[in-house]
């Protein structure tokens, strides 16, 4: 998402003063992109098997195949507590959801390994774009930054 931000305009009347209004990509929209994302998921039947982590008394061979356990919930949650620095991180912990199931599934027609075949085509869909608005963003913002060391 674009947005108008006052850029910090000079007294008016200096050399860079002009630029008073200036669309500067937002560097932060992914966060609320992947938010709604997740609750969208959330509401999805298919992320059923995976909004919260696997009960060992269920799946007791469960932690002995999986070494990273991943569910949706704790996605949300680190997402919450600012704990993701960017898109691509949230990324990687979702695909670990779709990779546990694919390692863990005793044959690729299992009903709960086929529910993420259909969810991570949903979520790769998704995330390509907020992915890409977010590179757009850093770049940009960069740029900005060096445009203003230059005019210190
Ligand atoms: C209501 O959800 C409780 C927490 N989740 C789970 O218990 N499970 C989700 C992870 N998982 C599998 O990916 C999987 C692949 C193939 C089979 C048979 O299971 C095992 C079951």
């Amino acid at each position: 998402d674009f947005c108008l931000q006052e850029e910090d305009t000079e007294a008016p009347g200096t050399s860079s003063g002009h630029r008073l209004r200036q669309v500067v990509p937002d560097r932060d929209a992914w966060k609320e992109q992947c938010k709604n994302l997740l609750n969208y998921i959330f509401e999805c039947e298919d992320s059923e098997p995976f909004r919260q982590p696997v009960d060992p008394q269920n799946y007791p061979d469960y932690h002995g195949i999986i070494d990273t356990p991943m569910d949706f919930g704790s996605v949300k949650k680190t997402l919450g507590e600012d704990r993701y620095e960017n898109p691509i991180e949230l990324c990687k912990d979702t695909r670990l959801i779709f990779a546990n199931a694919k390692a863990y599934t005793p044959n690729k027609r299992s009903k709960i390994y086929s529910m993420t075949l259909r969810l991570s085509a949903f979520f790769e869909e998704q995330i390509r774009t907020i992915i890409s608005e977010y590179k757009t963003a850093v770049k940009s913002s960069d740029s900005h930054k060096r445009a203003a060391v230059k005019t210190q």
